[in-house]
């Protein structure tokens, strides 16, 4: 039943931001160390999916309770006893450990295979950032050619929610509240358009504009604004954490408009990202680092100075 590894390399995806409290600014680390990849070394008798040498990875959960409905269902992130990957207690009583390891011993349920050829350093983002968009996307059919989306917040969820909205054929805007972003956006992920979200005339000109928002933000920002440039039906799917979020019902009835959450995915739906990734060539931006740039790195995360992700060489680091 389980799932014996020996990591060639782990990964870690790390991301840090601040965030406005009631009282107090505070500042929240998150240490997303549970994507990593690597590859099988050893298996238990029962695993069928996978064997010695195969390139895998494992996402933001390793554990579930598999007979819920939701299990039943490919829903596992949404079990009541799911297991996260980092910081989690597993039904053991282990605290998990993320990707901080060079071994891993994970139920193969937990566990995805990665597609022959895809660069392996590639594959960690995917299995969070990629996952969470990617998702919704396909949930609310948004892979239909020639639609419109809109995308807020440029940068590891955004910067995803970009490249699969280029290869579903969709014209894609980006909403960002940096300018700077203008190049990136158009020049090297393909939007279609660019919009400085302080720019109250550019916004305006979007109303009524959009067949679907993804929205990555993960500071507070106003709704009403992206609500109103949905079209009749259209879709607005947050995916970001904000504190809180404020809207008017109006701008939801009006338009007829929905809005949804989502959060990354079911060990189904991570395999198939993983294999259209493989398939359309999607490949996340990162930095690839050493353990020993882990302060430099936390550094520029507050700086807002990475595009988009850091992937921890831990094989390379411990030579
Ligand atoms: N639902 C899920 O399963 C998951 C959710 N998350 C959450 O998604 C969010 C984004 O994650 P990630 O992409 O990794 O983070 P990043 O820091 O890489 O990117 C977030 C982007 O949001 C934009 N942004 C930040 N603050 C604000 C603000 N106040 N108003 C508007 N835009 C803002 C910025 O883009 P720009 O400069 O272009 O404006 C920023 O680059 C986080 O809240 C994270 O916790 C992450 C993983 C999974
Ligand atoms: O699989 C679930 C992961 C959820 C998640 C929650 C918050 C956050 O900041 C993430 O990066 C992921």
């Amino acid at each position: 039943m389980m799932l014996h590894w020996r990591l060639s390399i782990a990964v870690s995806v790390m991301q840090m931001y601040i965030r406005p409290d009631t009282n107090t600014m505070a500042l929240f680390i998150r240490l997303f160390l549970g994507m990593k990849y690597g590859v099988v070394t050893e298996v238990g008798s029962n695993v069928t999916q996978f064997k010695v040498g195969d390139h895998v990875g494992v996402g933001t959960y390793v554990n579930s309770c598999k007979d819920c409905e939701r299990c039943s269902n490919f829903l596992e992130v949404h079990c009541k006893k799911v297991v996260f990957t980092f910081n989690g207690i597993d039904y053991d009583g282990t605290i998990t450990k993320g990707g901080y390891s060079s071994l891993i011993v994970v139920h193969e349920r937990y566990c995805f295979k990665i597609p022959d050829g895809y660069p392996l350093e590639f594959a960690a983002p995917l299995l969070c950032a990629g996952i969470t968009v990617y998702k919704p996307m396909m949930h609310h059919k948004m892979n239909q050619p020639g639609k419109s989306l809109g995308v807020v917040g440029l940068g590891g969820l955004g910067h995803m929610a970009v490249k699969f909205g280029k290869a579903f054929g969709l014209n894609v805007t980006v909403f960002s509240t940096s300018e700077s972003k203008w190049d990136e956006a158009i020049n090297i992920l393909g939007a279609e358009k660019f919009v400085l979200s302080s720019d109250t005339q550019q916004m305006q000109e979007m109303e009524s504009k959009l067949d679907f928002i993804v929205d990555t933000a993960a500071g507070d920002h106003p709704l009403d604004p992206y609500l109103n440039m949905l079209d009749v039906h259209g879709i607005m799917v947050l995916v970001g954490f904000p504190s809180e979020i404020k809207l008017s019902p109006i701008s939801l009835s009006i338009g007829a408009r929905n809005l949804a959450g989502s959060v990354t995915g079911g060990t189904k739906d991570i395999q198939s990202m993983l294999e259209y990734c493989a398939a359309h060539k999607i490949y996340p931006k990162i930095e690839v680092i050493k353990i020993n740039y882990i302060n430099e790195a936390l550094e520029r995360m507050i700086k807002n100075d990475v595009k988009y992700r850091f992937v921890i060489d831990i094989e390379n680091s411990l030579k």
